[in-house]
């Protein structure tokens, strides 16, 4: 699904307006029809709704929805919000269509003072501002959002397109926004929904189609994306029936050291439930025996150390170099010891192809930022928010962050993964996609170690990086979505994620 900026969004609109062609009262119709379904579905008629417009569009839909509420028997008061002077030419069309069949339903507020007393347990609905804001709320209007922020914490506050005072294509972070339970926003994500700084103030996001015109979203292209079952059946590659073991790449795993067994072992497993050919894995000493028994369907390769590992550059059991695989993932539970570090450097010199670095690799990489060049072209780098900080430097909010990530992803041309509930994966070509499955039951120790696996997996089974990040991520995430469904967000660990690699590749 691509996300649109808010100059985008406008256009579908006059798209829509002019090519359906439809009146942009009827396309607000249309809006305000599919927000009040929702709300009728979710909300009892008991529940009184106040609901807060705007001058401007947003406004217009908070309108129509007071009208389609009282008009299913629904107790609505909408407070209208004098901003400015000015009106739009729909917010005014729906205040006369409103004044004609409830003249009581209207209540004017002009300061904060003139906000109304609610009754206990009322729905808020803040239609205030959407797409159209500039800039920050300032005077009195801040004044507002603070109280009604304030009164969230004993009614319900649903947020229409998007809270109010939050932009949707720039950072809020420091600004007044409207902190809601719920926001019904219209046909596609906006860029702001996707960072955690708008985790608190946007709640449960729930996208509405309202019928914008199809060939304005399918012909304009957009820098970013979010994956979803679609995608994931365009590039998901069914086994062939002739396949042998050769068929699908030998993945080289380097990973694990004294203490740290455990984050091999799970890549080591997520690489073999992820479909690859053939597996080795290059351990210190210490990890042959664990590596043997815990992953049987995999081989091994010790270092001459027991303890870390400072030899895999030359890890090769029989005598054809590194070149015999297909890829390799580096990483996971590695230590960061100065021969680790040394055997990275030459691993880099010698080893040419995509492959995965996570975890200790990266943090070698923030110790000796030279090495961060020397990477393949195409490979792929799995941070976490922290190990991208220590690698790439901090930034001042979500979207700098962002921007960041996708000029590193640019200007070293390698696919940078930035974990988190949405996680961001920037691609060599400037775009930007965000994976759309997953639930904080993952945030646990070794989920991360279980994605290396998955995404070595994909690469040595011959997908190309994109298609291998994009697929991989999202089966990581499903396969999360399936074991919290089976035994909850708590009880689940990153063991459970792997058992239900199966029926999350069943699910594409
Ligand atoms: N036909 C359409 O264009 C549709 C528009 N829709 C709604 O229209 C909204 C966009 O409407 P608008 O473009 O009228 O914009 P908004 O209603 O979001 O805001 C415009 C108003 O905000 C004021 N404003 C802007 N920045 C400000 C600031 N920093 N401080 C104080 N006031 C400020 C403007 O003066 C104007 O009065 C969408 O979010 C959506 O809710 C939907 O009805 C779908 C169809
Ligand atoms: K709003």
């Amino acid at each position: 699904m691509k996300i649109f900026t808010a100059t985008q969004i406008r256009e579908a609109d006059a798209y829509t307006i002019q090519h359906e062609p439809i009146s942009s009262l009827q396309l607000m119709e249309r809006a305000a029809t599919a927000c009040a379904q929702w709300l009728f579905r979710h909300f009892d008629a008991r529940k009184p709704f106040y609901i807060f417009c705007g001058m401007g569009n947003n406004g217009g839909d908070g309108l129509a929805i007071t009208r389609l509420l009282l008009n299913n028997g629904y107790k609505a008061t909408a407070c209208i919000v004098h901003h400015s002077n000015k009106a739009s030419a729909d917010h005014t069309a729906n205040r006369q269509l409103l004044e004609q069949q409830y003249p009581q339903s209207i209540y004017d507020v002009a300061a904060v003072a003139d906000l109304p007393t609610l009754p206990p347990k009322s729905i808020i609905i803040d239609a205030i501002f959407g797409t159209g804001l500039r800039s920050a709320i300032e005077g009195w209007m801040a004044g507002l959002i603070h109280q009604l922020n304030d009164l969230q914490t004993r009614h319900t506050l649903v947020a229409i397109d998007l809270p109010s005072g939050m932009l949707a294509d720039a950072s809020s972070a420091h600004m007044p926004v409207v902190h809601a339970s719920i926001t019904l926003s219209f046909e596609v994500y906006k860029l702001a929904f996707l960072l955690p700084e708008n985790a608190a103030r946007t709640g449960q996001v729930h996208i509405l189609p309202i019928g914008l015109h199809p060939d304005y979203l399918t012909q304009t292209p957009t820098r970013f994306h979010v994956t979803d079952a679609h995608m994931m059946r365009t590039i998901y590659q069914p086994r062939q029936p002739f396949a042998h073991k050769g068929t699908y790449g030998h993945a080289l795993l380097v990973a694990g050291s004294y203490g740290k067994m455990g984050a091999a072992v799970l890549s080591a497993k997520a690489c073999l439930h992820a479909g690859v050919g053939l597996l080795t894995c290059h351990v210190p000493q210490c990890g042959y025996q664990i590596i043997q028994i815990s992953a049987p369907s995999a081989m091994c390769v010790t270092d001459i150390q027991e303890t870390y590992s400072s030899h895999f550059h030359e890890s090769a059991p029989q005598t054809r170099g590194l070149q015999q695989y297909k890829t390799i993932g580096i990483g996971p539970g590695l230590g960061t010891a100065t021969g680790t570090a040394k055997a990275l450097e030459q691993l880099l010199e010698q080893y040419r192809q995509p492959m995965v670095l996570d975890a200790d690799a990266l943090n070698i990489i923030s110790e000796y930022p030279f090495l961060l060049p020397r990477i393949p072209h195409g490979s792929l780098l799995t941070p976490h928010p922290k190990e991208f900080e220590r690698i790439f430097g901090s930034s001042d909010n979500d979207f700098a962050r962002l921007e960041l990530l996708s000029r590193q992803a640019v200007s070293l041309q390698l696919y940078i993964l930035l974990k988190g509930r949405f996680t961001a994966m920037a691609c060599p070509d400037g775009a930007v996609y965000f994976n759309s499955t997953g639930n904080p039951g993952m945030a646990t120790g070794g989920s991360g170690d279980v994605l290396t696996g998955i995404l070595t997996s994909l690469l040595a089974q011959g997908y190309a990086p994109k298609a291998a990040i994009l697929l991989g991520t999202y089966l990581h995430g499903l396969a999360g979505d399936i074991a919290a469904a089976r035994m909850s967000q708590e009880a689940m660990t990153a063991e459970s994620i792997i058992d239900c690699l199966g029926p999350a590749f069943l699910q594409l």
